[in-house]
């Protein structure tokens, strides 16, 4: 487990480039065989990538979290961003495609992810935030998540989002989850910019041909700054910040988010004029 502390805005504005992606992206969570995650300080989430070869792999931090199991005090989302696999919860399987979304509730001790076919793994994300009680386990296929289109032509930015975990779909106790599909030849996401400083966000980028990159615009509306992104990599985006990015090709990205309330909604939109 890689531990990553928070950054004060007004700190992050003498950072060069390579301060900012140490603090800010996360590079490698695709590693087969592993299990890899950061633990955030922005409302302690942890963040991970799975790739089962071969023999499964047991959800596990080691002695980092100082509990007796992982989510003994944690929630956890989980999207299968590759060929099929299945999580195992106590016993119970849980078949993911590509795209489905896997919420385990607090409690569960053993969760093992798998894959079918060990030539050709399951890519396992998930972002998994702090809980106080019990919601039932729940799977969401992407053919069953309600799909909101969003954007236009004129704009570069028809998208469509679904949300797996949030207040009208799998219940949580704070983290809130789903996935952001851009059209061919539409290549922003989030803009007009917005912010929330009740609450942290984690943007996965994937689905990109190697030599595609994001430009992910981040840091407050009046300093804003930009982490150049390649595929299935990460990007912690502080309370503080926008998040938003435009790519050299579409591309499809996992937002998630936990701390103070529970809407999706809750954004406060940046006008263009306080942009800088
Ligand atoms: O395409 C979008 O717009 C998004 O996906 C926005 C994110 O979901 C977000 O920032 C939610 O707070
Ligand atoms: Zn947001």
């Amino acid at each position: 487990m890689e531990n990553r502390h928070g950054t004060n805005p007004e700190d992050c504005k003498q950072y060069t480039t390579e301060k900012l992606r140490k603090d800010f992206l996360i590079e490698s969570l695709f590693v087969p065989g592993e299990i890899k995650m950061v633990y955030s300080h922005y409302d302690r989430v942890v963040v991970g990538g799975v790739i089962p070869t071969g023999n499964a792999v047991k959800l596990d931090a080691g002695d980092f979290l100082k509990t007796d199991y992982f989510l003994e005090r944690r929630e956890i989302g989980i999207v299968n961003i590759g060929p099929k696999g299945k999580v195992v919860v106590e016993g119970e399987t849980y078949e993911l495609n590509k795209r489905d979304c896997l919420y385990i509730g607090l409690g569960k001790k053993d969760v093992v992810f798998h894959s079918e076919d060990a030539s050709n793994p399951a890519r396992f994300y998930f972002v998994s935030s702090l809980a106080h009680k019990e919601y039932p386990t729940k799977v969401l296929p992407i053919a069953d998540a309600e799909p909101t289109r969003l954007g236009s032509d004129a704009e570069s930015n028809n998208r469509t989002i679904y949300k797996y975990i949030h207040q009208d779909g799998i219940q949580s106790c704070q983290l809130m989850m789903g996935m952001t599909l851009l059209e061919p030849n539409n290549m922003w996401n989030t803009m007009p910019a917005h912010l929330h400083d009740r609450r942290m966000e984690v943007y996965l980028y994937f689905d990109m041909e190697v030599d595609a990159r994001v430009f992910h615009f981040m840091g407050e509306p009046q300093e804003t700054r930009h982490l150049v992104v390649k595929n299935e990599q990460a990007v912690l985006s502080p309370p503080w910040s926008i998040h938003s990015g435009v790519g050299t090709n579409n591309y499809t990205f996992i937002w998630a988010m936990a701390g103070e309330n529970y809407t999706f909604v809750d954004m406060d939109v940046v006008k263009m004029e306080e942009l800088k």
